[in-house]
């Protein structure tokens, strides 16, 4: 599809003002399944716009669409009814990242980094791009292990570091940190906001965490019903961690947000009002 301008300000709340270039952008996208002879609404009319370099969270509630929403943009299942516009002739390569690391388990860690990679490049070029991303995901020691002698922690990295090494230009995530322990969890969720920061992938991460979506996210999506009925701005420098007093009062408010989102269906958003001593980083999405 050829080039598009950047869609104008939110007319529903998934789109996002024109300030960054989109790279991906769908209108009413619709999805429904049938079971039994029932239909199902998986994704009733979904826009979204991500912007490069954006890093844009979806929450909602179980059931609401956010899986089938990164299927169908990953292309691995067809929408129903409305479009995906891409910014340039060719789609863009989409990394994914899931809650399972589903590495495969008679080859180890550098086999499963490198195994997309085969045939696409040369062997001397998927060795450095193995060593750069081994390095960014702290699994540099790790690399002849056999999945079997990863924690589920340093699994997860690996399945974060297959990922970047195709360096995809947007990178999708489901709920990549959702079964880990605490720690585990907080230290992913750094990682990942410092290899953000200094690579800029776009991103677009599904979680059911609200925290977890304001230390990381740019902009919050709300899905309900799969619809996209609320969009949240988190206007905050990176990084950030769960005990900022900004990052506790914007959770609190989103939180007050996903109780009651009627208020800011169809483009009617509000931005959250950050205090005043926050710094919003230039080129990020307001
Ligand atoms: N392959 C499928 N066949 C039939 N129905 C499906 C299929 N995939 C998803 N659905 C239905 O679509 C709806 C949305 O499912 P989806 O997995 O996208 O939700 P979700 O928001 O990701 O949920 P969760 O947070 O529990 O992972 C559900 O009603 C689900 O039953």
């Amino acid at each position: 599809m050829s080039a598009f301008a950047p869609s104008s300000a939110g007319r529903r709340p998934g789109l996002q003002p024109a300030r960054n270039f989109v790279l991906l952008e769908t209108r009413a996208l619709g999805k429904t399944f049938a079971i039994g002879g029932r239909e199902i609404v998986a994704l009733a009319e979904v826009d979204l716009a991500l912007a490069r370099g954006s890093f844009t969270v979806i929450i909602g509630r179980s059931g609401c669409g956010k899986s089938t929403l990164l299927r169908v943009v990953a292309g691995l299942t067809e929408p129903t009814s409305g479009a995906i516009r891409y910014a340039h002739e060719k789609r863009p390569t989409i990394g994914s990242v899931f809650q399972e690391p589903r590495l495969m388990p008679w080859l180890n860690v550098e086999a499963n980094i490198a195994f997309g990679l085969i045939g696409k490049l040369p062997k001397s070029e998927i060795d450095d791009r193995v060593t750069e991303v081994l390095d960014l995901v702290g699994l540099k020691a790790f690399r002849d292990a056999q999945p079997d002698q990863l924690s589920g922690g340093m699994a997860s990295r690996v399945g974060l570091a297959r990922a970047l090494a195709m360096k995809p230009d947007i990178l999708l995530f489901d709920e990549p940190f959702a079964a880990l322990d605490a720690f585990t969890r907080r230290n992913l969720q750094q990682e990942l906001s410092a290899i953000w920061r200094t690579r800029q992938p776009t991103i677009l991460f599904v979680t059911h965490d609200v925290e977890e979506a304001v230390v990381l996210g740019d902009v919050i999506l709300h899905m309900s019903e799969g619809r996209v009925v609320d969009r949240i701005p988190v206007p905050l420098a990176h990084p950030r961690e769960p005990t900022d007093s900004d990052v506790v009062s914007i959770r609190s408010r989103v939180l007050q947000r996903l109780a009651a989102p009627a208020a800011f269906h169809h483009g009617n958003v509000v931005p959250l009002q950050p205090p005043l001593s926050i710094a919003v980083p230039k080129e990020k999405i307001s």
